[in-house]
């Protein structure tokens, strides 16, 4: 067997775990603690798992190097021990103050002795847990503080056990394997399954339960401790070559420090070179140089680090570039600090300029942040105008509120005292007037929407660089609200104008008005098909003939309303209306008369036509007998017409309501048309042409630039932290251009191949192995 079947001399082969990720970590580490605390690499646990006494302590501290662990044949480590190791830089004399630990059970206390440190592991053990070999899941958590290693946590676990003794309950192994499983079953744990050689690895408790946690095997290396105190005549040369039990990442083969090395003090370095003499004097080991020693352990951890670290990279390299974009965002928001009062001035102006242009091009729809999910700026206004407004009008019934009594109680009331000769317009003024007035609060309304709408536009063009000049802002706020107001209330008082125009002259002769004549026909005609299926009507309809004539009556009654639409009276009305005065029999009591006209005839003339018909000292005679004295009775305090509808009335109504409606939607639409331009030139276009006017005169002011332009602190501050950020992420950016190579120029260095030559090393490691002499391991 030559030497170079045997693993290279421990000063040669010293392969601290993690030294070469750690420049790669360091730098990462350095990117992300300076970026904040949230922001840091998660490397991942070693924890130990193994039966009892299978010498998981001592496989941890031959890694760590240093001799702190309370080792024992009796059940020692009876808490969960997590172990953080943290690099520090190292001090310009390269003291023994470098390395320490500290527990945090006991705050910030430094303990730079570590066989202090065993005590207090072992005195904090006994705290929780009692001397009597009582177990807890209650962690110790220990830091160690040192140059030399890598940030990473190391996780000691109590042994497997199966019989319980001293204080342990009955149910002392599932309690442990319970424990073991919390810690290994995190995807990012590394396990080393502990399994002492002087037993039977097909019983191993450290692969059972390493196999439960991580069953494809990724993440597991079987350690094989106590080679040197096998059977006679065995040996482990199957197990190491996975043919017994096999295991993806393999096993390693090392030799502790027996328990009577650690009752005679003997050293980590005595021990590392006492198990490399004892694998070169056991030919059963021979051709297994990479499974075989401590350093070959801790090369084989530096593989997955290396691995891992390499994995995480291309999320590392996502996350910054995502982080160097928002924050180059949030610093240009910050924008730059002017000194002087031209520079100041320019920005101010530049400000109120960039503002009015969005406000102008969010009205216009050329705003560029235009949004396709929803109506935005100028078309609000537009859907405000015609799917609010004018569709809310259209759907207004010209009539609403206006009973058939309401429109008789109107009728009559214009007539005053009299029977009146001829359905009065005064009626339909008031009526139509009184509808009118209806569209005023809905067009005032309209305004305030639109100025709402153009409040909230204004807040929208509120560009984020103004956010650090909350006074300007402000003001800016201030002044548009204002400038709104103002425009709002000349465009409420031409909607009220409008209004009051058409409430105040009732223009009969506008073209599109139905005009009396038409709206006499319609109603009739109504009327007659209304009686159509009503056949009870007919002993009135036996005037039919003389229908014809009465309507003429009615025409003239009319005339008023009977002029055609450009306001001459017809000459069909008047003609009709003549014609009808010398054929309509006195008396007549047919229905189709207006109740101006025949109003009360009936009754009053057949009572007339009696008395004059007999002798009249016969009537007087009659009159004086047969009478007593009358009592009128009281009228009411309101009177109402009557109740009763004579057929007149109910044509009255008809024509009046026709007319309402035609009047109404003339009256409407010139609404429909007019308020939106009121709105329109009033309020929006005046908005859009004067605002850069108005902010020139309110804000652009010599005297008020250095407090419109004033920064809260926070802004400065926050400024300054983004410029730090951004300065750093770039930097990180740069590193991680070039850490891929490095990565993988490590991960080739630790091909479990022959080390390289000490000159081969990189400094780093170079350094860190000379100052230690043996090749002390290092994480
Ligand atoms: N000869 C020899 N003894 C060893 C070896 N590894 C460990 N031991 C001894 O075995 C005993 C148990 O070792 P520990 O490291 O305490 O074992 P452990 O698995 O941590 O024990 P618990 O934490 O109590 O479960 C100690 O006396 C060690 O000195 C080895 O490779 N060879």
């Amino acid at each position: 067997m030559s030497v170079n079947d045997f693993p290279p001399s421990s000063t040669s082969a010293a392969a601290p775990l993690g030294s070469s990720v750690i420049p790669i970590v360091n730098k990462l580490q350095d990117i992300f603690a300076q970026l904040g605390s949230q922001s840091t690499i998660e490397l991942p646990q070693v924890a130990v798992v193994g039966s009892q006494s299978s010498g998981k302590s001592s496989v941890l501290e031959a890694l760590v190097g240093r001799d702190f662990l309370p080792r024992g044949n009796d059940i020692c480590t009876r808490r969960p021990l997590l172990l953080q190791l943290l690099q520090t830089k190292p001090s310009s004399d390269g003291g023994s103050d470098d390395e320490w630990g500290e527990f945090r059970h006991h705050g910030g206390k430094r303990f730079y002795d570590f066989s202090e440190i065993r005590r207090e592991i072992e005195a904090e053990t006994n705290r929780v847990v009692g001397e009597n070999k009582g177990v807890s899941d209650q962690q110790i958590c220990l830091k160690i503080f040192s140059p030399n290693v890598l940030d990473i946590t190391l996780v000691d676990l109590p042994g497997i056990t199966k019989v319980p003794v001293g204080d342990q309950p009955t149910d002392i192994e599932a309690r442990i394997r319970t424990m073991i499983l919390s810690y290994i079953k995190n995807p990012s744990c590394l396990i080393l399954a502990v399994t002492p050689a002087n037993s039977d690895l097909a019983n191993s408790d450290a692969l059972q339960i390493a196999g439960n946690a991580d069953p494809d095997g990724h993440r597991t290396i079987g350690v094989i401790t106590k080679l040197d105190i096998m059977d006679r005549g065995t040996d482990a040369r199957n197990h190491l070559l996975g043919k017994t039990i096999p295991l993806r990442l393999g096993y390693v083969g090392v030799v502790n420090r027996s328990q009577e090395d650690i009752l005679l003090n003997r050293s980590i370095k005595d021990a590392l070179i006492a198990e490399e003499k004892f694998f070169l004097s056991r030919p059963a080991y021979s051709g297994l140089t990479d499974r075989l020693g401590v350093p070959q352990l801790a090369k084989k951890l530096n593989q997955i680090l290396v691995q891992h670290i390499k994995a995480l990279l291309p999320n590392l390299k996502s996350r910054i570039s995502n982080a160097l974009f928002a924050t180059a965002k949030e610093y240009e928001s910050y924008g730059d600090i002017k000194e002087t009062r031209a520079g100041q001035g320019a920005l101010l102006l530049n400000f109120l300029t960039k503002y009015c242009e969005a406000y102008s091009s969010t009205l216009e729809g050329r705003s560029k942040e235009m949004s396709t999910h929803e109506l935005s700026g100028g078309a609000r206004i537009h859907y405000i105008f015609q799917s609010v407004f004018v569709k809310s009008l259209e759907e207004v019934d010209p009539c609403e509120g206006l009973t058939d009594d309401d429109i008789r109680t109107a009728v009559q009331n214009a007539t005053g005292p009299r029977s009146a000769l001829f359905v009065p317009d005064v009626p339909f003024e008031v009526l139509v007037r009184r509808q009118i007035s209806r569209l005023l609060d809905p067009s005032l309304q309209c305004a305030r929407f639109i100025f709402d709408e153009l409040i909230k536009i204004s807040h929208h063009c509120m560009m984020t660089e103004l956010q650090r000049f909350p006074v300007l802002q402000k003001r800016m706020d201030e002044v548009i609200g204002n400038f709104l107001h103002e425009g709002l209330e000349p465009a409420q008082a031409m909607i009220r104008d409008i209004l009051e125009m058409e409430m105040d002259y009732i223009n009969t002769s506008h073209p599109n008005f139905i005009g009396g004549t038409k709206a006499v026909e319609v109603a009739m005609q109504q009327v007659k098909s209304s009686r159509i299926p009503h056949p009870i009507a007919r002993p009135k309809d036996t005037v039919e003939p003389e229908k014809a004539s009465s309507s003429a009556s009615q025409i003239k009654s009319l005339s008023f309303l009977g002029r055609q639409a450009n306001g001459l009276i017809s000459d069909q009305g008047v003609l009709a209306a003549a014609d009808a005065e010398k054929s309509a029999p006195a008396g007549n009591t047919s229905w189709s008369g207006f109740s101006s006209i025949f109003r009360g005839s009936d009754g009053q003339a057949s009572a007339k036509n009696n008395l004059l018909n007999k002798p009249l000292s016969e009537a007087t005679q009659d009159v004086y007998q047969n009478l007593s004295t009358i009592y009128l009775k009281e009228p009411p305090t309101v009177l109402k017409s009557s109740e009763n509808h004579s057929e007149q009335e109910a044509v009255e109504i008809k024509i009046t309501k026709l007319l309402l409606k035609s009047y109404y939607d003339i009256v409407r639409k010139n609404v429909e048309d007019l308020v939106p331009k009121a709105i329109m030139h009033f309020l929006v276009n005046y908005s859009k042409r004067e605002l850069h006017n108005v902010f020139i005169e309110k804000l652009y002011r010599e005297n008020l630039i250095e407090e419109l332009l004033k920064e809260p602190d926070e802004i400065a501050i926050k400024r300054k932290r983004a410029r730090e950020t951004l300065h750093i992420l770039q930097q990180a950016n740069r590193t991680l251009d070039e850490l891929p190579l490095e990565a993988e120029s490590v991960e080739r260095g630790y091909r479990t191949g022959p080390e390289p030559k000490h000159e081969e090393l990189p400094s780093s490691r170079r350094s860190r192995t000379d100052s230690n002499g043996y090749g002390r391991i290092h994480m």
